[in-house]
């Protein structure tokens, strides 16, 4: 029986031997996208040659520690696939992301690429999104009212914190975890959030996984759309 860092491990590496030589990269975020960066780099010293875009500036040292080149998106404007790391996948592939809070940079990333591959470990997989309460990033000015907003539509939102302090994104904003229990209808809460002034992006990814790889006790399997 493997623990879950081992899972981590084995679908991360898994997911960085299926890029090819001269590939755009998406890099995610997070403990799994950790190994499949590490992996990458191994591949990159015995002479893959790929460019990257990292979507958290944890993920852009991890890169320059194991030897990935990176480019942005004033080089590159489509990336051939990118892999990233959730927080829950339903059947349909929808996701729930920004537990490390990159969720932003996250889809930016993932909207550019060809190909969106996801890994995660089996204790991601739910049949309905919500149990993980929900990242929305917001504008640091007149978050509170944005925060009565979202409870409007019914989430319960808490200001993240962390390490005592309150928590700012890459992107300079604040991040309210929202539960919302079961999300019903992920596309149609998605779009509503979208809806208000304040929200910059939520972590409901829909429609936008093409294939999830999943580590699990028994091996690694993968969902297709
Ligand atoms: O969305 C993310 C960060 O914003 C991560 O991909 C997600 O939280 C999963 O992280 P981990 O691989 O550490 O379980």
């Amino acid at each position: 029986m493997q623990n879950v860092d081992e899972l981590k491990k084995l679908v991360g590496e898994e997911a960085a031997n299926l890029v090819k030589d001269g590939m755009k990269v998406g890099l995610g975020s997070g403990s799994t996208v950790y190994w499949m960066v590490k992996r990458l780099g191994e591949r990159v010293q015995d002479g893959l040659n790929i460019t990257a875009i990292p979507t958290s500036n944890t993920t852009a040292k991890w890169a320059v520690e194991f030897g990935v080149p990176l480019t942005d998106f004033s080089k590159v404007q489509q990336l051939d696939i990118a892999i990233d790391g959730a927080d829950e996948v339903d059947k349909n592939l929808q996701l729930i992301k920004g537990g490390g809070g990159a969720l932003l940079r996250e889809k930016v990333v993932a909207a550019a690429a060809k190909e969106f591959i996801v890994i995660v470990d089996e204790s991601k997989l739910v049949s309905h999104l919500g149990a993980f309460p929900l990242a929305v990033e917001v504008t640091p000015f007149g978050w509170e009212i944005t925060s009565v907003s979202i409870a409007d539509l019914g989430g319960t939102p808490t200001l993240r914190h962390k390490d005592g302090e309150v928590f700012v994104t890459d992107n300079g904003n604040y991040i309210l975890d929202c539960s919302f229990n079961q999300i019903l209808d992920p596309e149609a809460l998605q779009k509503d959030l979208k809806m208000l002034v304040g929200v910059v992006e939520t972590g409901l990814f829909v429609g936008m996984a093409d294939k999830v790889i999943v580590g699990k006790a028994d091996g690694v399997s993968s969902i297709t759309k």
